[in-house]
């Protein structure tokens, strides 16, 4: 069976997947009238018939680390539906499973983060750098051929945690000074029911940056829970995210509405590993959102140490083992938002942990 016979009986992770198959790009059109396009390896774009003058582009990602398969499963559920006619989205869909490779081989990466490669085009020196390269068209490709106006286009970039975390479900918004965090985007993020929100401060070369920062996406990376195997995750605690991305696709008009139900934090510092020699002074099992009150010294890098500031600081994502000039670690402190029509961040004074 080809790849697109596959994807055609809802086949779409599988087929990303077998590299028994070449690829060949094509088309087909469904008895509604929507139009599905092959265009990568695991990208395929959805176009329905009818498009109102509000209709959004939406990307959903995953699968850009091979480990993290809860995304990877929640994308191939959506491209299922949505090809055997299930559901009718009434948006521009690209779906994406990024990093089949890694996947068959349970890995987040094979040569080098792939997530770190959304800055520029990449020099071709590997697969990560190929599929980023090839990624970054397809989004320009995407965006540039839409009708939708600028903050209607959305970018949900989906991950998982490689520690065990405070928060189960949590949304990172990249940094960029474009529009790009709309009441509306964090709207999603209370009715998904997102455990937390942390607002990166500087640019970052993420998959998200680059939708947010080259084409005014709304756009989150969103973590939905631990790394796992395919086919062993569990879905209870990501039921309404799921829901949520379902109501999106299919235009169910939500209100608009935050409430202190999700926790807010916003970055401090991104500490970037200097010497092959970085640790930190806690262990690999240390959760995610771990605070560290003003003065701990919690990581050591050559002759620097680095100690929490004025008021502490939690830590997310450390990880010791990335390469020199790399991020080891954010710190994020708590902070509340102004929800207006953009929203905004302003820190606590005196927040409690
Ligand atoms: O658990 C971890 O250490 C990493 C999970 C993950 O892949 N997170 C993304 C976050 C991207 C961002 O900062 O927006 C990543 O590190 O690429
Ligand atoms: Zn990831």
């Amino acid at each position: 069976m080809t790849l697109i016979e596959q994807i055609k009986r809802g086949q779409f992770l599988k087929a990303t997947c077998d590299f028994s198959q070449p690829f060949v790009a094509g088309e087909w059109v469904l008895d509604s009238g929507l139009h599905c396009q092959l265009l990568y390896r695991g990208v395929l774009q959805i176009t329905p018939r009818e498009l109102a003058s509000d209709a959004k582009d939406i990307v959903l990602s995953s699968g850009i680390h091979g480990d993290e398969t809860a995304p990877v499963e929640l994308v191939q559920q959506i491209a299922s539906s949505v090809v055997l006619g299930q559901i009718q989205p009434v948006h521009r869909l690209l779906l994406i499973i990024a990093h089949p490779e890694a996947i068959n081989h349970q890995q987040r990466f094979m040569a080098e983060n792939m997530n770190r490669l959304f800055q520029v085009r990449n020099f071709e020196k590997n697969n990560e750098c190929r599929i980023a390269n090839a990624l970054q068209l397809a989004i320009n490709s995407f965006y540039g051929t839409s009708i939708a106006i600028k903050p209607e286009r959305w970018h949900l970039d989906l991950h998982c945690a490689i520690r065990p975390s405070q928060h189960d479900t949590f949304a990172i918004s990249p940094y960029t000074d474009k529009q790009t965090r709309s009441n509306k985007l964090f709207s999603f993020i209370h009715h998904a029911k997102l455990d937390a929100v942390l607002l990166s401060n500087t640019p970052s070369p993420t998959f998200a940056w680059y939708s947010a920062e080259y084409h005014g996406a709304q756009a989150l990376t969103v973590e939905l829970g631990r790394v796992g195997k395919l086919g062993q995750n569990d879905f209870t605690v990501l039921a309404p995210f799921q829901h949520a991305i379902l109501q999106l696709i299919t235009d169910v008009t939500l209100p608009i509405i935050w409430t202190s139900e999700v926790e807010v934090y916003q970055v401090s510092r991104t500490i970037v590993k200097q010497q092959p020699d970085f640790f930190f002074t806690f262990n690999d099992d240390v959760a995610n959102f771990t605070f560290f009150a003003e003065g701990h010294e919690f990581a050591v890098d050559g002759d620097k140490k680095y100690v929490a500031d004025t008021h502490g600081e939690a830590v997310v994502f450390p990880n010791r083992h990335v390469v020199v000039g790399q991020r080891a670690a954010l710190m994020v402190k708590k902070a509340s938002l102004i929800f207006d029509e953009q929203v905004r961040v302003y820190a606590k004074s005196n927040p409690s942990y």
